[in-house]
């Protein structure tokens, strides 16, 4: 059974039939996640509503403790929201069991990381086949599909290589190879080029680019104004609200303004 059909049916409204026709691959309402400690709670999100159209490239930013991280983890089904709605596609995540959200964590959705994750003992062909057994979609075409992926992100000769015998741009563009196995609805890139080189900054950049040009839809997290400026789209928060949701030229003076209230680290 799929995600979709355990999930309690999103009530027919025009607003909501709008959604399901519309190409979202993502539309937040309201999105909430509070964190409570003992000395008392930590409101991370307080209302975060933004839509992204499939086919997109967003860039999210934001001073440090703004909700970025709280943000990523909830659109990776990673974590759960507190209030508000979160609809991935036609499916209401807020509602879902544990379970169907490991469901599609393994089957829809493509994740980056900064420090790219990889598992050491395994072979490049071997780390982007990996979600595959995640989600039980081994097949016959596997391993075809799986040297497909590391030629289009130009490890085609590297296949038997471990993570250790390739450099850091290489061992991203395994990564991203690994995200895309699943075909998946999107891809979510934490700081995807935040231990790289500015060379390799800009290749790893110009293969995302391209990725979206064939249709992909990126979500990214960054610090660097660099990354936002190639994306699509940038999303500012600040005390976990956005602040500016534009082209990524306009979020300059959204960020300044977020630092001057917060302080020359920009940290709360
Ligand atoms: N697991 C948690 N438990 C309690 N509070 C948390 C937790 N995770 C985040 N927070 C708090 O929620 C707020 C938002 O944190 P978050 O990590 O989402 O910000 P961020 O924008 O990603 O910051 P940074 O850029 O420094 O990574 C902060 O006040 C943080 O201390």
């Amino acid at each position: 059974m799929t995600a979709s059909a355990r999930t309690p049916a999103r009530p027919a409204t025009a607003a909501s039939a709008a959604v399901l026709n519309d190409g979202l691959a993502v539309s937040i309402r309201d999105l909430k996640k509070a964190y409570v400690l003992a000395g008392g709670t930590v409101h991370a999100l307080r209302g975060v509503s933004f839509d992204v159209p499939t086919g997109d490239f967003v860039s999210i930013m934001g001073p440090s403790g703004s909700g970025k991280s709280t943000l990523l983890n909830l659109l990776g089904c990673l974590d759960r929201p507190t209030g508000g709605e979160f609809y991935l596609g036609p499916d209401n995540v807020a509602q879902m069991s544990d379970d169907e959200l490991a469901d599609v964590r393994a089957s829809r959705l493509g994740f980056v990381f900064q420090s790219f994750n990889l598992l050491p003992a395994l072979t490049v062909l071997e780390n982007i086949e990996l979600p595959l057994h995640y989600s039980g979609r081994l097949g016959r075409d596997s391993r075809q599909r799986c040297e497909e992926l590391a030629d289009k992100v130009g490890l085609g000769d590297r296949l038997d290589h471990r993570p250790m015998q390739l450099s850091g741009g290489q061992q991203q563009r395994v990564a991203i190879a690994r995200s895309l196995v699943n075909d998946p609805w999107f891809l979510l890139a934490d700081e995807p080029t935040g231990n790289l080189d500015t060379a390799t900054t800009r290749e790893i950049l110009d293969l995302l680019t391209g990725l979206n040009e064939e249709g992909r839809t990126i979500i990214l997290v960054t610090h660097e104004p660099e990354v936002a400026d190639l994306t699509k789209r940038t999303v500012v928060l600040r005390d976990g609200l956005v602040v500016y949701d534009g082209h990524p030229d306009g979020s300059r003076a959204a960020l300044d303004a977020s630092r001057r209230k917060d302080g020359p680290n920009g940290a709360r």
